[in-house]
This record gives structure tokens, C-alpha cells and sequence, in this order.
């Protein structure tokens, strides 16, 4: 059985991973995130311990007592807008944590999984294939790609998963995502005003789990891009989450950048090209609007989250 260390397992890939392990009886997990355990039950094969990973004596000192054969890093500074506030912090989580992590591997000889950003990319060309070159735009996307770089050249066994824009629902979020937004605020009858000149290729976090699992089921080395299929605008994208919601869609405004800014740069049009995935994992994400379905069961209680 292979023994996996997941960290940020409190957030939502995080959370979906480990149950994902959990369910198909191939791994012994040990999750961990900053604080107590935000997972809903407890899980076959599971078992949690807190973990700071931007405490260097603390990572090592559980790398040293679990040994674990495989890690993937989850955790992240993932408000784009606060790492452009808060440097030093983007810095010590995003990067410096990624290091710490990689000295424990490189003790024990074991398999990185590190989670990376279509927003190491300047938006300029996508959608993206692994060989493009990044060109971040942010202080969020160049703290994902100073990781990368560490990853690459830690002389480990290592992967990246790189994904986009992810969605879904777990217990306790610390962060919302795109289409609970769309939907909670057309629920409360608010209107929405969303950028029609961005393209993402929207990830269900399900999918980005799978994606995960399968990189580590295959010992897949290198970079491989995990996202959804389907091209759209944040303002496509709040039409399609309205109609499968059956929510008022007159409440959703096309806005642009010009008019909507947000403190960090967002690139224009990234979105991935899956076909590495695909064809060396048999990565098969779901489509956008099955995507939404299960989220429906989730939520009416038809479905697990
Ligand atoms: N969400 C997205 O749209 C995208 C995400 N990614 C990448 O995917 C990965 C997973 O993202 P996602 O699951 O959405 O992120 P979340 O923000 O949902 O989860 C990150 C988790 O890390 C935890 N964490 C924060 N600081 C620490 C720390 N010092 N030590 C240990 N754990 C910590 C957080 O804890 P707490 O909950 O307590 O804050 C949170 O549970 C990240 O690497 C992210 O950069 C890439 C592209 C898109
Ligand atoms: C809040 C809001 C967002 N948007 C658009 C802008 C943007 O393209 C999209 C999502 O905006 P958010 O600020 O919620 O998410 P954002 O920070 O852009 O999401 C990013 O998260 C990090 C972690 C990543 O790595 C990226 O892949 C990326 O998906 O929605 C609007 O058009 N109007 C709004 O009022």
C-alpha cells in the first residue's frame, strides 16, 4: 500500500483527495493542513495530524516519523489578490514552504505531487500545452512558478499537476469558488457583473483529484496539465452555472476589464490543452455541465461531498 503525506488537506483539492485515496483502498493517507482536521468523518485508511508547512523543524520532524513514500502539496497561498498584499507571507507559504518539503522528500526518497496555476502564464496564447513558457503576471503566479523551478531541480522523483479556475464543494470552505458565487448571488437576487474577455477552461475539483490519483497510481514524472475541457468567459461560464441552477440569468451583466479590476493582474486567456493528460493518464474530465449536475446532488444531499 502506498503511503501518501497530502498537505493542505483542509482545502478543497485537498479535502476531495483524500477521500479519493480513502475510497479506492490503494493508500494509507496522512492528511494534513494548518489547524484541526476540517474533514467531515472520519475516513478509511485516513489519519490526520496539523501541519504548518512553512515551519521547517515541524515538516521534517513528520517526514522523519511517517516516512511516507509519496507527498503532495495542495497547500497554497491561493488569493491571488492577497499575494500581492501580503509578499512575504505569498513568499513563505507558495515557495519557501515548496523547499522544506522537498528537503524531507530528498531525506526519504520520496515521489513529490506539486500543485501549480495556469497563471504562471502571461494569457497572451493560450490555451496552454506543458512545453509553453510561463511568463506570470502576478506576484501569485511568480511565486507558482519559483516552486516549479525548485521542483524541477530537486533531483526527486517529482510531478506537477497544473490546473485552472477550480469549482466544487467541501465542508468548511475557507474560500468560494466561481460557480457557488454565481450561484449564492443570483439565489439572494443580486446582480453579478462578470468579464466577458477572460477564457479559462474551469477544473471540477473532482476531476483535478482523479488527475492527482492517477499521476500517483502511475508514478507519472513531469508536468502535466489537469484542468476542464471547455473554453469559456467567467461570463459564459455565469450563464451556464444559471441555467442548470434554473436562477435568474437577467441578474448577470457582461463587464470587461476595463471596467472590472480586481488588485492582481489576471492574465486574458489561458485554459490547457489536456492531451498529455489524456493520453498518459487517461485523464477524463467531466463535462462542464456534468460538473454542475454532481454539484447539485452534492448539495441536495443525493451525492457525497
Ligand atoms: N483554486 C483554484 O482555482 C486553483 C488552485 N490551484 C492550485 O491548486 C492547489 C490547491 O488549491 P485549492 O485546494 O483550491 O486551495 P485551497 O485554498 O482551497 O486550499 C489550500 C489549503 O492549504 C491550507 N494552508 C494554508 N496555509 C497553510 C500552511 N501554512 N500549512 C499547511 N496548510 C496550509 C489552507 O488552510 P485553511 O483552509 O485553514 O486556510 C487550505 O486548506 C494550490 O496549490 C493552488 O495554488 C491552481 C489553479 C487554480
Ligand atoms: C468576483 C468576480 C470575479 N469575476 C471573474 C474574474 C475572474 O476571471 C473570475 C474568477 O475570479 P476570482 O477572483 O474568484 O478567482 P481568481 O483569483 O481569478 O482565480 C484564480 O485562483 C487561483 C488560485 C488560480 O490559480 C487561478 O487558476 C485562478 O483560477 O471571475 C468577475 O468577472 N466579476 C466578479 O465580481
Amino acid at each position: 500500500m502506498k503511503k501518501v503525506l497530502i498537505t493542505g488537506a483542509n482545502g478543497l483539492l485537498g479535502q476531495k483527495l483524500v477521500r479519493l485515496l480513502s475510497e479506492t483502498g490503494n493508500y494509507h493517507t496522512i492528511a494534513t493542513s494548518r489547524g484541526e482536521s476540517r474533514l467531515s468523518e472520519a475516513l478509511p485508511r485516513v489519519t490526520y495530524q496539523a501541519l504548518d508547512i512553512t515551519d521547517r523543524t515541524a515538516v521534517l520532524a513528520l517526514f522523519d516519523e511517517q516516512q511516507p513514500d509519496y507527498v503532495v502539496n495542495t497547500a497554497a497561498m491561493t488569493n491571488v489578490d492577497q499575494c500581492e498584499s501580503d509578499r512575504e507571507g505569498c513568499i513563505a507559504l507558495n515557495v519557501d514552504a515548496v523547499a522544506y518539503l522537498i528537503e524531507g522528500c530528498q531525506k526519504h526518497n520520496a515521489f513529490l505531487l506539486h500543485l501549480s496555476t495556469d497563471f504562471i502564464f502571461d494569457g497572451e496564447a493560450g490555451p496552454y500545452d506543458e512545453t509553453a513558457t510561463p511568463n506570470p503576471l502576478s506576484f501569485y503566479g511568480q511565486s507558482k512558478w519559483d516552486a516549479e523551478k525548485l521542483v524541477e531541480a530537486s533531483g526527486l522523483r517529482w510531478a506537477i499537476g497544473r490546473t485552472v479556475l477550480v469549482y466544487g464543494l467541501v465542508p468548511q470552505m475557507s474560500r468560494s469558488n466561481i460557480v457557488l458565487w454565481v450561484k449564492k448571488s443570483l439565489e439572494d437576487g443580486k446582480d453579478i457583473h462578470v468579464v466577458d474577455d477572460q477564457w479559462r477552461t474551469p477544473t471540477l475539483a473532482e476531476d483535478l483529484a482523479q488527475g492527482c490519483e492517477l499521476i500517483l497510481r502511475h508514478d507519472a514524472t513531469g508536468i502535466f496539465h489537469l484542468s476542464g475541457d471547455e473554453l469559456m468567459t467567467p461570463y459564459e461560464l455565469a450563464l451556464r452555472t444559471a441555467r442548470a441552477f434554473g436562477l435568474n440569468e437577467a441578474l448577470i451583466h457582461q463587464t470587461d476589464g476595463s471596467r472590472f479590476t480586481q488588485p492582481a493582474k489576471r492574465p486574458p486567456r489561458t485554459g490547457f490543452i489536456l492531451d498529455k493528460a489524456k493520453s498518459q493518464l487517461a485523464y477524463r474530465p467531466h463535462s462542464f455541465e456534468a460538473g454542475l449536475h454532481l454539484l447539485e446532488q452534492q448539495l441536495t444531499g443525493k451525492a457525497v461531498i
